[in-house]
Order: C-alpha cells, then sequence, then structure tokens
C-alpha cells in the first residue's frame, strides 16, 4: 500500500463510490467524522471489501473506559489504522490500545490490532492559537514532541503532525516511530483552513511516514492521476 493516505471527506456512501470508481488500484483511504457520521460502519466495511485500506481518522478523547470500549468495537472493524487525542493523557492512550487489543483477540485469527497514533496538534493549529486560546505557551514544535514522547510512552504506534515537525519526532521517539502528516497541498494551492502546511515535496524531504491528502485531490480534475503523482514523490 502507498504512502499517500486519501481523506475522502463526503457525506455519502455514493459519491465515495464514484470517487473510487476512477482509481484502478487499492488505496489506503482515511474515513473521517463527516463520512463516518453520515453512514457509520456500513461504508467502512464496504471500502474494505473493495480491497481498500482504512484509516479510520475519529480521533477519541474521552474517559479511558470510554475510549477502551470504544476501540474494543473499532477493532472488530478491521480497519488499519486509528487514532486519539495525546491531550487525553497517557492513561486513556494505554487503554485505546487495551482496548484494541481485547477486540483484535476476539476477532481470532482474522484480528490484527490496528495501529493507533496520537494526534499532537492538529494542522489547522498556529502557535498564536496555541499560546492564545489552549494556553499552552512556546513552540508548537516543543508541543508535539512532548505529546509524541508521551505517545510513545504509553504504547502508541506513532503520530498525527505537520511536516515541520516530522524529522524532530523521529530524532525523539525513533524512525519506528510513525509520522503521518496532513495539512498537505501541491504547490499554489489555497491553504483553506489548515495552518502548518507543506508540499509533498517537503513531505518526502522531512521523513514523513504517511501523508493525508484530501481537497488537493478529491477536488482535483483528474484525482487518480493527481493521487499518482503525489506518490510518485513519496516512493521518489
Ligand atoms: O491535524 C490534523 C488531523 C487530521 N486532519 C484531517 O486530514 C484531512 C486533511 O484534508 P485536506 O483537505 O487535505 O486539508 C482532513 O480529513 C482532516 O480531518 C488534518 O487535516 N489535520
Amino acid at each position: 500500500m502507498g504512502r499517500t493516505i486519501i481523506a475522502l471527506d463526503f457525506s455519502s456512501v455514493e459519491e465515495v463510490r464514484d470517487f473510487l470508481k476512477g482509481f484502478n488500484e487499492p488505496v489506503y483511504a482515511k474515513i473521517g467524522m463527516e463520512l463516518f457520521y453520515a453512514c457509520g460502519a456500513d461504508v467502512v466495511r464496504e471500502v474494505i471489501s473493495m480491497g481498500h485500506e482504512i484509516f479510520l481518522d475519529l480521533k477519541l478523547h474521552d474517559i479511558p473506559n470510554t475510549v477502551k470500549g470504544g476501540m474494543k468495537n473499532l477493532a472488530k472493524l478491521g480497519v488499519s489504522m486509528v487514532n486519539v487525542h495525546c491531550a487525553g493523557g497517557s492513561k486513556m492512550m494505554k487503554a485505546a490500545i487495551e482496548g484494541l487489543e481485547e477486540g483484535a483477540e476476539e476477532m481470532g485469527a482474522s484480528g490484527k490490532r490496528p495501529l493507533c497514533i496520537g494526534v499532537t496538534q492538529l494542522t489547522s493549529t498556529s502557535k498564536e492559537m496555541m499560546n492564545d486560546e489552549q494556553g499552552i505557551p512556546g513552540d508548537v514544535q516543543d508541543c508535539v514532541i512532548r505529546f509524541a514522547k508521551l505517545a510513545k510512552e504509553s504504547g502508541l504506534d506513532g503520530v498525527v503532525c505537520s511536516v515541520h515537525e516530522a524529522k524532530a519526532i523521529h530524532e525523539a521517539c525513533g524512525d519506528d516511530f510513525l509520522t503521518v502528516t496532513p495539512g498537505i497541498r501541491l504547490a499554489g494551492d489555497s491553504a483553506d483552513d489548515q495552518k502548518r502546511i507543506a508540499t509533498p515535496e517537503f513531505a518526502k524531504e522531512k521523513g514523513s511516514d504517511y501523508i493525508v491528502v484530501g481537497r488537493s485531490i478529491t477536488g482535483s480534475d483528474s484525482p487518480s492521476e493527481t493521487y499518482k503523482m503525489i506518490e510518485k514523490i513519496m516512493q521518489g
């Protein structure tokens, strides 16, 4: 599977089917709140049955017991990757892993624990927002590294961060610790609501393990050609 995860930010299964029809190869697809809240687990099962791999981006953030129960059920869907907010703390992150392990175990031989990654600071968050609204002083990178270390200590497999922090995270947490980086834009694209953006070329240079690309692919004239062009950069 590739290193470019396509964000399926649609509101109906028809749009998903129509979009994926244009791809003649299995892709790594991300299902987030918009699609999941509209279509539920059925759309996850359907996209998996088409041969695609799924990052289920629901960003759990609740008390440890609730996150554990939620993750136990998500593990039974057959997705490859799920996530939590690191701000939920180490107990919550450990509970997430326990839930995933229990869910995968209940699936028997067919159940492999999904990878679990922690959202550090959203790529739509700037230094000013972090300082003034969240009340966290300092640079975004310092906060992101602190969360990444906490996620690693809690047993997570990696983090969601921006490309700008990927290299420092690998230095602090090791090359095996995954960096999954949204906020990707092609040269000339609008940043939209994203603040910490980067091109696929820069993501490759900084060692992002996976990039997450939504609108630059879904809004392009030829999504499958744009995907192939981006994936070629990541594989290069
Ligand atoms: O910090 C984060 C975490 C998740 N996302 C998600 O990635 C995609 C990005 O979409 P674009 O259209 O490429 O901006 C979207 O589904 C977000 O929910 C993120 O952007 N930043």
